[in-house]
């Protein structure tokens, strides 16, 4: 007999059953589902992270929808409950096996663009604070150490007129070049599958108006112009920058991206930062690097054993650890939870996909009614299945368009996919059957 999960219970008689498995910041997200006659349940167990029996037990057997880590086991059972949709508290999805999720013919949601300034700031900050030493100083100060003024005491690095490197140049490493060039007035070296054109615009812009870019501003109040290159090769970024921000999803592709031969590329007195996904850091390699090279700093966000640390870690001066708080911000945490629950609701009453992946703005502002639509619902096709189904042209063009594909519900009778070059072409249909890229 499993065990009972202790919950809490928002509207008992709701015709819907949705599940959260934490308790969310704010209370909208409740309301937004309670309105629309859901039946809400909160797991209040005290512990963080829940086994897979819980989550079972939770489901019961009759749910409409939920949030937490998910594969097959979870997602047929979701399915014998009756679930036709799950959405993630959190933009990265790499925790769901979307594949799973399409068997099962279960929706998955995530919560893109409510989280882009939030983590990039926490990135700056962990920027500044490992470039700067300020957790050896705090602790030194603490310690009672202090006993005045020393011209070599905890002296770090200077940002202004260095490099910063952005490996990822999405919504949050493109938050996080601009704060850097913007704030401290860097230039910029980034590497990235696709050209962040809409970064490149912000450091140099067209001649469009006195000055349309922040290199022009400078120009015209006599200082130097910030410059900014798109580097060919990761290595390239290694190479050439000072301060580097990992940014890109988790994947395949991304899995041990920093490893024991790149960090021996990168300059002996760099700032490495991770607010992306622990595993893109090979953090066994990354310990040995450290021990090595005191001159060289990290401060990380996520780590590959997460809630663990690789040995060693902890004990590095040269390291500043935080336990993945990068999306930390009241805004960010309570709009996280609200972009979740109607991605939930918002596919148990058949609405289409309206989201903006960079612009959530209108399922955030509490002062407009909530539009009938899923704020972003993600599905990895089959390419096969795309193109049997005649929804894609070729190979290629397919590779492009789903690698970072989101999916609406496609009415019946499916849907002709429309070819967008980027979020700049993206017009929302009123059916909702498009194919949507991330940038
Ligand atoms: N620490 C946190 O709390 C926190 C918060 C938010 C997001 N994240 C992580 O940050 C990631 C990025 O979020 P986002 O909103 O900026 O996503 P995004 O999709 O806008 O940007 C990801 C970028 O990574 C690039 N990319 C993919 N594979 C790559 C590769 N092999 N080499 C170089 N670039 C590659 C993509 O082209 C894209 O531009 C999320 O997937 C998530 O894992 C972490
Ligand atoms: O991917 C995300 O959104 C974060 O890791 C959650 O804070």
């Amino acid at each position: 007999m499993a065990k009972p999960i202790s919950i809490q219970v928002w509207n008992p008689s709701g015709k819907y059953r949705v599940v959260s498995t934490k308790s969310m910041p704010g209370d909208r997200w409740i309301r937004l589902l309670t309105d629309q006659d859901c039946r809400v349940e909160i797991c209040t167990e005290e512990k963080t992270i829940l086994s897979v029996d819980d989550i079972l037990t939770l489901i019961g057997d009759r749910c409409d929808g939920l949030t937490e880590d998910w594969g097959e086991v979870l997602f047929s059972a979701l399915k014998r409950a009756g679930g036709t949709s799950f959405s993630n508290m959190a933009v990265g999805y790499n925790n769901v096996d979307v594949s799973a999720a399409n068997k099962y013919g279960v929706a998955v949601g995530n919560t893109p663009g409510v989280l882009t300034e939030t983590t990039a700031e926490l990135a700056a900050a962990l920027s500044l604070t490992a470039a700067r030493r300020i957790v050896e100083a705090d602790q030194f100060m603490r310690a009672g150490l202090y006993d005045g003024w020393l011209p070599h005491l905890f002296v770090g690095n200077l940002l202004k007129g260095q490099t910063v490197g952005v490996i990822g140049a999405g919504r949050i490493g493109s938050a996080y070049a601009r704060m850097m060039i913007e704030g401290f007035k860097m230039n910029l070296i980034y590497y990235d599958l696709y050209q962040a054109t809409r970064l490149e615009k912000f450091v140099t812009g067209m001649l469009s108006s006195p000055f349309t870019s922040y290199g022009q501003f400078l120009q015209v109040n006599g200082e130097q112009p910030v410059t900014w290159k798109r580097a060919a090769t990761m290595e390239d970024v290694l190479r050439e920058a000072d301060v580097i921000s990992l940014h890109p999803v988790l994947d395949k592709t991304t899995y041990h991206l920093i490893n024991k031969e790149r960090l021996g590329i990168m300059k002996k007195e760099a700032v490495l930062v991770n607010a992306s996904r622990g595993p893109v850091i090979d953090e066994a390699a990354l310990v040995e690097h450290l021990k090595a090279n005191p001159m060289f700093r990290v401060g990380l966000d996520v780590f590959e054993d997460e809630p663990l640390m690789k040995p060693g870690l902890s004990e590095q001066k040269n390291a500043v650890v935080v336990p993945h708080i990068a999306s930390a911000s009241k805004w960010t945490r309570e709009g996280m939870a609200t972009l979740a629950a109607l991605n939930v609701l918002g596919t148990i009453k058949g609405y289409p996909v309206l989201g903006d992946p960079n612009s959530m703005d209108k399922f955030l502002d509490e002062s407009s009614p909530v539009p009938a639509a899923c704020p972003s619902i993600v599905c990895k096709f089959q390419i096969c299945d795309a193109m049997q189904d005649g929804l894609v042209q070729t190979a290629d063009e397919t590779k492009h368009l789903l690698d970072l594909s989101s999916i609406l519900a496609l009415p019946k009778g499916g849907c002709s996919l429309r070819q967008f070059k980027n979020l700049d072409d993206i017009e929302l249909s009123a059916l909702g059957a498009i194919l949507l890229l991330t940038a």
